[in-house]
């Protein structure tokens, strides 16, 4: 009798939980996941060297096409569908486990330390305060796709934050520097007066990671500032609380 586990690795070595790692290191086959993130330290030769069972570096098409595939195997065989962070959060792994469970396979969770609740933690803005995250994406055949600017306005409308995720397209990681430029791209089209230069944002880089680093500043700073190696997520604030200005004081730039 088989198993799909979904597992989250954590954001690195040094997060990921040993309930992950026992599975991991049990496993048939590790179906890893290299699409939704990616990490500083974890890499599929790393989980190699975890098992002695097969590793198989996933695509969009294996996890989200060929997802049948998976499933089957996973009716005889201890699969894990291996993903840095939590495998449930910004991901789209739901839709693999719910066909899974209606194909009659076991299916478990394990969740990992996502970048959203260690970002939320780091910038001590308050957890209450986040509503949809949105993620902010190259734009295809020259449209720009406006979704991050329609979700900080309902955000802000409702007084609360939004975190953006960065677009990962064929290897290439958006830079803060891009996202920037594009949210006020976004105001240029929309003239909603939704983003303005001086609006402050909190950018996470390589979190998790020994170089990580958290910093706060406006828009016209972040468009020339080095945020260094990726990944990179950013929160756009609504108002703050004073104890909430307080603590994003001592994450200033370098
Ligand atoms: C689609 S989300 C997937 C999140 C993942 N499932 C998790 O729970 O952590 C991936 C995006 O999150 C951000 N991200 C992931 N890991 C990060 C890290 N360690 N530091 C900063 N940003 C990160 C990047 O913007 C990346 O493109």
């Amino acid at each position: 009798m088989g198993e799909l586990y979904f597992i989250g690795m954590g954001l690195s070595r040094s997060l990921m939980t040993n309930k992950a790692l026992d599975i991991i290191r049990k496993a048939d086959v590790i179906i890893y996941d290299t699409y939704t993130s990616f990490s500083c330290d974890i890499s599929p030769d790393y989980v190699r060297s975890l098992t002695s069972g097969k590793v198989i570096e996933a695509n969009r098409d294996l996890l989200e096409n060929r997802s049948a595939e998976v499933i089957s195997l996973a009716k005889e065989k201890a699969v894990v569908v291996a993903t840095v962070g939590d495998p449930m959060i910004a991901t789209t792994h739901v839709s693999m486990a719910i066909e899974a469970r209606k194909a009659g396979v076991k299916v478990s969770v394990v969740p990992g330390v996502s970048v959203h609740c260690y970002l939320i933690s780091k910038s001590m803005l308050s957890s209450y305060k986040f509503g949809k995250s949105v993620t902010i994406v190259y734009p295809s055949y020259g449209i720009m796709d406006t979704a991050p600017y329609s979700v900080i306005k309902s955000n802000r409308s409702l007084d609360i934050h939004t975190i953006l995720y960065l677009d990962i397209r064929e290897g290439k990681f958006m830079t803060p520097n891009e996202a920037v430029s594009l949210l006020l791209q976004m105001e240029d089209m929309r003239k909603e007066n939704v983003i303005k230069e001086d609006d402050v944002i909190v950018v996470g880089s390589r979190l998790g990671c020994e170089d990580e680093a958290v910093v706060s500043l406006s828009l016209s700073e972040a468009k020339k500032y080095d945020f260094g190696k990726p990944p990179h997520i950013l929160i756009f604030p609504s108002n703050l609380h004073y104890m909430e200005a307080d603590a994003l004081k001592w994450m200033t730039t370098k």
